[in-house]
């Protein structure tokens, strides 16, 4: 069955719990079946910039349906996130959408064709597994919300590090509307953004949360200006103050951050020490210590 299968993917240590593969959740094995059906609902794109500041720009892009995911937009952020995966100089991203909204979710149209149990299942393994990839990566990423992020947009502002808003934007898990609940991991990473309590609250009300509320409970760590690429500038330059220093370095600390956030922590410790030896003694180590910098 389904189930069986699901089970089978995910490998266990000696004392029976699961252990991660590599940055993904799943086997990939599973995704043949998926990608096939996910390819028969076109439309939009998700485009990737990489820039020589080491700071990519991923463009969620569907302006006629509010950047809504259809099937192949799918298919095209898990193929982005494998490119960003294997990015040796890069060290931020951005996750913005076109038109100045952020996005609507799955595309609707697509959703009615496969809402029967067993594609949903498979749709909502293949969005956990791409958007953990993309909260794994070793970049330091933000999510720039203009406009609306609703549903499935919603949760994927929660698979990036942090997240900036314009003063009238929004976002809302509107899935309670939707007979549904996250699905793509946004209920996990929002409780670890925001505490139980809050992504409770945030999730039974489907409470549209503006830039300020948003601000409050933790869920934006800022708000940049609006305007025709007012807001992506602004994001670039706020990113910028994470990413300045050498790839190497920036990669090391996002390593470790995401493995404090994600570990127990032992497990976290070893971690850590296998980070910091690939930093120990590197150019930007040895020649730090050749400047005798101060820190005043
Ligand atoms: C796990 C994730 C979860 C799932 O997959 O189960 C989901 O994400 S479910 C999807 C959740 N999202 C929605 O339900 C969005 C519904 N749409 C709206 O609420 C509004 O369209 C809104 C607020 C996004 C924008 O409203 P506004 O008045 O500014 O514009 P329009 O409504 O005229 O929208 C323009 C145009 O876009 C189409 N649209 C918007 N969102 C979607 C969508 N998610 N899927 C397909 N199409 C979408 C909308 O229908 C309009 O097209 P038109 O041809 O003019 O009717």
């Amino acid at each position: 069955s389904y189930k069986l299968h699901y089970r089978s993917t995910i490998s266990h240590n000696a004392l029976g719990k699961p252990h991660h593969r590599g940055m993904a959740v799943y086997s990939s094995e599973l995704w043949d079946e998926i990608r096939g059906k996910l390819s028969m609902f076109p439309g939009g794109s998700v485009n990737l910039v990489k820039q020589e500041s080491g700071i990519a720009v991923l463009t969620v892009n569907n302006p006629d349906r509010m950047n809504a995911f259809s099937g192949t937009m799918m298919l095209e952020l898990q193929d982005r996130v494998s490119q960003l995966e294997n990015w040796k100089e890069g060290k931020g991203l951005i996750v913005h959408g076109a038109g100045g909204t952020f996005c609507s979710g799955s595309d609707l149209n697509a959703v009615r064709a496969i809402s029967n149990p067993q594609d949903g299942m498979k749709m909502c393994m293949f969005m956990q597994d791409t958007l953990t990839r993309l909260l794994r990566l070793p970049l330091i990423s933000v999510a720039l919300v203009e406009g609306r992020a609703l549903g499935g947009g919603a949760e994927l502002t929660t698979a990036c590090d942090f997240r900036l808003m314009t003063p009238s934007s929004e976002i809302q898990f509107v899935h309670k509307h939707m007979g549904l609940v996250p699905g793509w991991g946004g209920a996990a990473r929002l409780v670890r953004i925001v505490g139980s309590q809050g992504a409770l609250k945030l999730l039974a009300a489907a409470l549209k949360v503006d830039s300020a509320l948003a601000e409050r409970i933790g869920l934006s760590d800022g708000v940049v200006a609006t305007g025709a690429g007012t807001a992506l500038a602004e994001a670039e330059h706020w990113l910028g103050d994470f990413t300045r220093g050498p790839a190497p370095v920036i990669q090391a600390i996002k390593k470790v951050a995401l493995s404090g956030r994600e570990r127990p922590l032992e497990d976290a410790l070893r971690k850590e020490k296998e980070v910091f030896g690939t930093v120990w003694g590197g150019s930007a180590n040895l020649e730090a210590l050749a400047r005798k910098s101060k820190h005043k």
